[in-house]
This record gives C-alpha cells, structure tokens and sequence, in this order.
C-alpha cells in the first residue's frame, strides 16, 4: 500500500455509515471477538433503509474491560506502521486477524474501534484504533493522543497514564467516498486534533469513545457539536453500551452530526446499531452558507494544523 499523505482528498460522495454500540463486553476476549464480530455481520447485512452499508465503526475498547489494569492484561502486538504495507495474514493479533477477515467478508470499510496494543520494542501499551479497507487489508492507525487523566472528587477518578503511553501521531485515512479522521475519546477534548483534520480535507472525523456517568451528560452531545460546528464536518463517537456492573459506566449515546452541528442519529444506552446516510450536500451547505473556511486570518493567529507529525 503506498502513503496517502500528501494526496489530494477524494470527492465526499453520498455513503452509508453503522456505529455498533455493542453490549455484553466482559472479561473474556475471546466472547467478546466473537460478539463484535457477529455485530459487524449484524450490521453489514441489515440496514434499515435501501442501500448497502459503507463504512462499520466499534468502540473504544471492545476487546476489554475498560481500565488501566486490564490494558496491559489484554494487550497484543499489531506492528502497523502507518502508510506501510502489513501482513495482516501472518499478524499475532487475534483482534486484528478478526476484524480484518470481517472487513473482507462483508466487503465494508471498518474502522475497529480500539483495543490496546503493545509495542514489542519498548513494551509501551497503547489505546489504539486499527482501520481496514473492504479488502481486509489494515490501513490506518491511530494511538490515542491525550491520555484520560481525570479526578472529579466524589465523581470519577480515572488514569491511563498508570499503564498507556499517549500516541504522538496525527491520523487519517482515505475511502472512494470520503478523507476520514481519526481521534480516539479524550483526544476530542482537544480541538487542535480534529482542526488539524479538517485542514487536511477530512470529511468526518470518527472517534472511537467511551464517557461516563459525570463527563457523558454534560459533554458528550456538546463537545461532538462543536467539533463539528468549529470544522464544519461530519463527527462522530461510537461507544460500547452501558453496563452497570462494569467496573466502568459507559454513557453510551453513540451519535452522528451532521456539518451545521445537528445531530442526525443517536442510541441511547444500550446495545444497538446505528445507521446514518452521510449526505454532501449538507456538507456544503453548511461550507457555502458560514464560509469561515475562506476567511480564517492566519496573520493574527497562526494554523495549527501546520507541521503536524504524522
Ligand atoms: N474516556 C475518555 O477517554 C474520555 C472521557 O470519558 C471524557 O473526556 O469525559
């Protein structure tokens, strides 16, 4: 596969896209694959409306509880190295090989939400996103930037640095229908990620994600919207459902906006597939009507975008 950087994006063409907020996620990785497997058939041969489905995404952390203590517990080696070809056949992964033989048996891009990842020369574990084209080919990757350090007292404290190293690697990929850019959750609460996308002709950004209880009704809605508001592009955040015996309580609402900052879809907190219609012309309706693509003033501010390590 040869580099995608630096090419022109492609045509935002009409597409049909399904997030899998997929439930049941536990201890076993095993029960787990299989369920995120079966939901990616599930997804790809039912849609509600008329045509075929495009474009598949998971959730952060399907293969896993989420937790500092169980990344490393289920951490597997990948070894992609972006924009370079990868033996996906010969891979160690039992995620990646998975979700490869689905992207190619359903013969639909699948960007496979995030499992934790270990680098066999620093033994670093990641967060990180795998994408594949309808040929089960990986394509992409990306590690999670921002690593979730919170502490709310008497709300949610929480700390991947205990045992993630953040990613350091700006990210995005290229369909026949679409330039797509890649975040994983927290990473949306830094606009300079996603603004770096949509300066690189990203169409949608698609963060893979799992908020909370204290962060998810506050923000989960707004931040989305204003990602896509500020970059006057498709957004999206996939989760895995909520499960009240986890130790960990996703808020779920796995959601798509549109453009112009409306949200078009949206689960609520148990399992379920989303189907959207990604529609151009929203898109530059949105561009033509509020052009501030046109009217930005890098000579009072500079573009953040510029000189971004990918
Ligand atoms: N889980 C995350 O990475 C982020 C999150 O829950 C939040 O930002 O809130």
């Amino acid at each position: 596969m040869s580099s995608i950087l630096n090419k022109a994006a492609p045509a935002l063409r009409p597409f049909k896209l399904a997030l899998i907020q997929l439930g049941n996620v536990g201890a076993d990785k095993s029960v787990n694959l299989k369920h995120a497997r079966d939901m990616v058939l599930k997804a790809a041969s039912a849609p509600t409306t008329g045509s075929k489905v495009d474009l598949i995404i998971l959730p952060e952390c399907f293969n896993s509880p989420y937790g500092h203590t169980h990344f490393p517990v289920y951490a597997e080696e990948i070894g992609y190295k972006h924009g370079e070809e990868y033996d996906v056949e010969n891979t160690q992964s039992e995620s990646v090989k998975m979700l490869s033989e689905v992207a190619k048996q359903t013969g639909t891009w699948l960007i496979g939400g995030t499992i934790p990842e270990r680098c066999p020369a620093t033994n670093n574990v990641y967060n990180t996103c795998t994408v594949y084209s309808p040929t089960g080919a990986l394509v992409a990757s990306h590690r999670k930037v921002h690593l979730f350090d919170i502490d709310i007292p008497g709300k949610i404290k929480f700390k991947e640095s205990e045992t993630l190293t953040a990613g350091n690697t700006h990210n995005y990929f290229d369909t026949e229908f679409a330039r797509i850019g890649l975040g994983i959750c927290y990473d949306i609460r830094f606009p300079e990620l996603a603004m770096t996308s949509a300066r690189k002709g990203c169409h949608l950004l698609v963060y893979p994600a799992a908020f909370n209880l204290t962060t998810g009704p506050l923000h989960w809605e707004l931040l989305q919207r204003a990602r896509a508001i500020d970059n006057q592009v498709y957004f999206t955040m996939c989760s895995v459902a909520r499960d009240l015996t986890a130790g960990y309580h996703a808020w779920g609402h796995s959601m798509v906006v549109d453009p112009m900052g409306k949200v078009i879809a949206q689960a609520e907190e148990d399992e379920k597939i989303v189907y959207v219609d990604i529609d151009p012309e929203v898109f530059d309706y949105a561009r033509d009507g509020i052009p501030v693509t046109k009217q930005r003033r890098f000579d009072v501010y500079p573009d953040v975008s510029q000189g971004v390590q990918q």
